[in-house]
């Protein structure tokens, strides 16, 4: 299928952008409005139509943009990645986009997702003499595409993408070619967004409206699109009976602004809350939320409860998310420097405290800690997903099985090892209730269903 750019109407996080005479500004916006998908490194690659050249760092994209001289980097075509490992260390080796050459020419991948053969697929290139500069998995699609035997670029993507399983929505970029793919399941997302006669790329609409670009529409699981001059192309070259949105884009880690499968983040977050008010139910005297991420949830619970909402907790902006740092040390410090309570609010209060999840436990242990050492009558939990059971090889650093408190701990347990007065979480069911879907959903950390055959993981 074809168009061309004037008849088309108007984790990590990627983004790409064909068509601007000057692409860094745009690049630099975008990778700020998906920050919050990654917080460990950032880059950009630019092509100016003869070469590519990039610029990445470990570090929040304003330290990495720092020092950007952005005269040096003009360009009509980009992309960029903001960097959470799932594969591999945070070292500098595996910022993205990852730069290389092969037999195509010179190209730059941007990688969001987690491939579960990359191990395997790794020890056979080596095996085959393949040197590599990084640890991640996404370096895996580089060797692989170098490697292919077809002479086009299309066709040695959809030799290397035949090899892998897992999770990617990815991005590759030549000198003039800007290339978008979803994995055949949809597990991570990617949109498609147009502004005049540029086309944007990114992991969620909400970087669509940050540099005023309109969304067209998703790209489709297994969809290979291809932007150059001569205009929009677009393929299945994966395909898949089955869908696997990653449920936990909706629950925890999109941004509330963006919208999934015509659906906005922050509205089924609401039902989400919605739903846990009409199933688990609680007597208290305000609801209150966890800043950030669950507080669409507890409007939606204390709408639901006609229980009045209130802004307990308070946080530090300045502190990123702390689930996704990479050590334990990290996660409790940011816990304890970012969130506190306002004790006037809960002082001899029944307290019902809504997260949007629990995964290890860090947050809702400290902050029924913080609200009972404030005063709070009662502390009840209510989690707007399912409890945690198996890790997710998928993208989202869940982490081992031994981490995660719901793999090892009855609801009792858990119950008191936060010390809640009482907790309750959705089951399965619920949280398709909560998201207005029969299926087409991943559910594996809830369920250890994973659409993906295993094998071999991180
Ligand atoms: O059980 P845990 O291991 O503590 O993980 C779960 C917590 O981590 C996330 O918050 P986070 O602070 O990362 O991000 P947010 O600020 O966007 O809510 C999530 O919203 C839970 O609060
Ligand atoms: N969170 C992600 O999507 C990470 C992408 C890739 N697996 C990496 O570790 O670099
Ligand atoms: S296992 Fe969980 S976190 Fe991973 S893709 Fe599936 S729903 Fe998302
Ligand atoms: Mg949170």
């Amino acid at each position: 299928m074809k168009d061309n750019l004037d008849r088309m109407p108007e984790e990590c996080g990627v983004f790409g952008v064909f068509g601007a005479k000057d692409v860094a500004p745009s690049l630099y916006y975008g990778l700020i409005s998906l920050q919050h998908r990654g917080q460990e490194s950032a880059g950009v690659v630019v092509s100016d139509g003869k070469q590519l050249k990039s610029h990445k760092g470990v570090g929040l994209v304003d330290e990495v943009f720092k020092d950007f001289a952005s005269s040096q980097y003009k360009g009509h075509l980009g992309i960029g990645h903001v960097r959470y490992s799932t594969s591999g260390g945070g070292s500098i080796e595996n910022c993205q986009p990852l730069l290389f050459n092969c037999k195509l020419g010179q190209a730059a991948l941007a990688h969001n997702g987690n491939l579960v053969n990359a191990q395997t697929l790794r020890h056979q290139l080596e095996q085959q003499g393949s040197i590599f500069h990084s640890t991640n998995d996404s370096e895996v699609i580089a060797h692989l595409l170098s490697r292919a035997s077809s002479d086009d670029l299309e066709g040695a993507i959809a030799s290397a993408l035949g090899q892998v399983r897992g999770a990617y929505s990815l991005l590759l970029m030549t000198e003039d070619k800007l290339i978008a793919i979803r994995d055949p399941l949809g597990i991570r997302p990617l949109v498609l967004g147009r502004k005049d006669d540029q086309y944007i790329v990114a992991s969620e609409s909400c970087a669509l409206d940050i540099v005023g670009a309109k969304l067209v529409r998703e790209i489709e699981p297994g969809e290979m699109l291809t932007i150059s001059s001569e205009g929009l192309e677009w393929d299945n070259i994966l395909y898949s009976k089955k869908r696997a949105f990653c449920s936990f884009e909706y629950i925890y880690f999109s941004r509330p602004d963006s919208d999934f499968m015509g659906k906005n983040v922050h509205t089924v977050r609401k039902n989400l809350g919605k739903v846990l008010a009409k199933y688990h139910p609680a007597k208290g005297d305000i609801v209150t939320g966890v800043p950030d991420s669950s507080l669409s949830a507890a409007a939606g619970l204390a709408e639901g409860l006609g229980i009045p909402y209130e802004s307990a907790l308070i946080r530090n902006r300045y502190v990123g998310r702390t689930f996704i740092k990479p050590s334990q040390e990290g996660r409790i410090a940011g816990v304890n420097l970012k969130l506190n309570v306002i004790n006037s609010v809960i002082k001899g209060k029944k307290v019902i405290m809504v997260d949007d999840s629990i995964v290890r436990g860090t947050t809702s242990r400290k902050i029924v800690e913080m609200l009972k050492q404030g005063g709070a009558k009662e502390v009840h939990v209510r989690i707007s997903a399912p409890p945690v059971t198996h890790p997710c090889h998928l993208g989202i650093d869940t982490s081992s099985q031994g981490e995660l408190l719901a793999a090892n701990s009855s609801l009792e347990e858990m119950t008191k090892a936060i010390k809640a007065d009482s907790l309750a979480f959705l089951t399965p069911k619920e949280l398709l209730e909560g998201v207005g879907v029969k299926d087409g959903l991943c559910d594996a950390c809830f369920t250890g269903k994973y659409p993906v055959k295993m094998g071999c993981c991180k």
